[in-house]
């Protein structure tokens, strides 16, 4: 493996407590950030690997596709890549940060700590059309796992990895067809969400209103890091299709069962596995040596 723990503990020292600081300071003023930067990880490693390929600025970069235009925190990163280039010039890469600062930001919504393996070079390519690897809110479970595991992720990250949609939102624009006109029978709406959830969603996300109004991926504790996603998946009250079919189908159903501490079935804690999950996730294509660079900026190859 081409990352290990505590890879600038000598070339720079302070790296990871300058990428922390900076992260607080954001989500002081802006909450919505930690959510952000967890996003726009998983968005990088799933294109090119964790690479910071998202970060490009420039035309028919990853950041103009369509999947990536609600990404947010890209200010922090920049503004902690301008701090490490004062300490440290040259030095940490803008993939790094962007892995770390996901870690942070679940750190600073109540969620677990775990180390972040280091070492990660920077990209040079980032084309809008390489971000069909990543997954869609309408895939199956099966497309899902497909997409998964053409990174190396199995069933299992699968679920624990969807339950990153603990914090953080939505626009209504990605799941207002399952509220009216989903079917041509009963109320219209998506069959698999409760019916006590549906008028909450709908007066959320009235039929002509505003698609970019957000709305809590987990209601009731969007901003937590928790598992009541996963209880909230159970009860029908999941608000992504994609989501919701993790109940659906067997396999992953299995899964979110095991994360609620259901009897019978072998308990798996969702703190212990989210960090686990996220340092298979972190490592996808890493790049090290000459395969890569150290951007001077993070939105422009050198
Ligand atoms: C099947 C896989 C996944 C699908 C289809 C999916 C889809 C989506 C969609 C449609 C949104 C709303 C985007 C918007 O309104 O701009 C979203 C938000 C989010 N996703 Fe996922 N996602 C998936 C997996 C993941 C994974 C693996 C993570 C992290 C480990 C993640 C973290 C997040 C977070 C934190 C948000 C909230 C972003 C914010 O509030 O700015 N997602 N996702
Ligand atoms: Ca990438
Ligand atoms: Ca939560």
């Amino acid at each position: 493996q081409a990352t290990r723990v505590g890879f600038y503990s000598k070339t720079c020292p302070r790296a990871e407590s300058i990428v922390r600081s900076t992260v607080q300071t954001h989500f002081r003023s802006n909450p919505t950030v930690a959510p952000g930067l967890l996003r726009m990880h998983f968005h990088d490693c799933f294109v090119q690997g964790c690479d910071a390929s998202v970060l490009i600025d420039g035309p028919n970069t990853e950041k103009t596709a369509g999947p990536n235009l609600g990404l947010r925190g890209y200010e922090v990163i920049d503004d902690a890549k301008t701090q490490l280039e004062a300490a440290c010039p040259g030095v940490v890469s803008c993939a790094d940060i962007l892995a770390l600062a996901a870690r942070d930001s679940v750190v600073l919504t109540n969620g677990p700590n775990w180390q972040v393996p280091t070492g990660r070079k920077d990209g040079r390519v980032s084309l809008a059309s390489d971000a069909t690897n990543l997954p869609g809110f309408t895939d199956s479970i099966d497309v899902q796992k497909q997409k998964f595991s053409a990174k190396g992720l199995n069933a299992q990250d699968l679920v624990t990895l969807v339950g990153g949609h603990t914090i953080g939102t939505s626009a209504c624009q990605f799941f207002r067809y399952r509220l009216y006109n989903f079917t041509t029978t009963g109320n219209g709406a998506d069959p698999s969400i409760n019916p006590s959830f549906l008028p909450q969603l709908q007066a959320l996300c009235p039929q002509n209103g505003d698609a970019t109004r957000r709305v809590g991926l987990d209601t009731g504790s969007e901003n937590r890091f928790d598992a009541s996603f996963f209880s909230n998946l159970r009860n029908g009250r999941g608000v992504l299709e994609s989501d919701q079919k993790l109940w659906i189908d067997a396999s992953t159903k299995t899964l979110v069962q095991r994360f609620l501490g259901i009897r019978g079935l072998l308990g798996l804690s969702f703190n212990v596995e989210f960090g686990r999950s996220m340092v298979k996730m972190s490592n996808i294509g890493v790049k090290s040596g000459t395969e890569g660079e150290i951007r001077k900026v993070c939105s422009a190859i050198n």
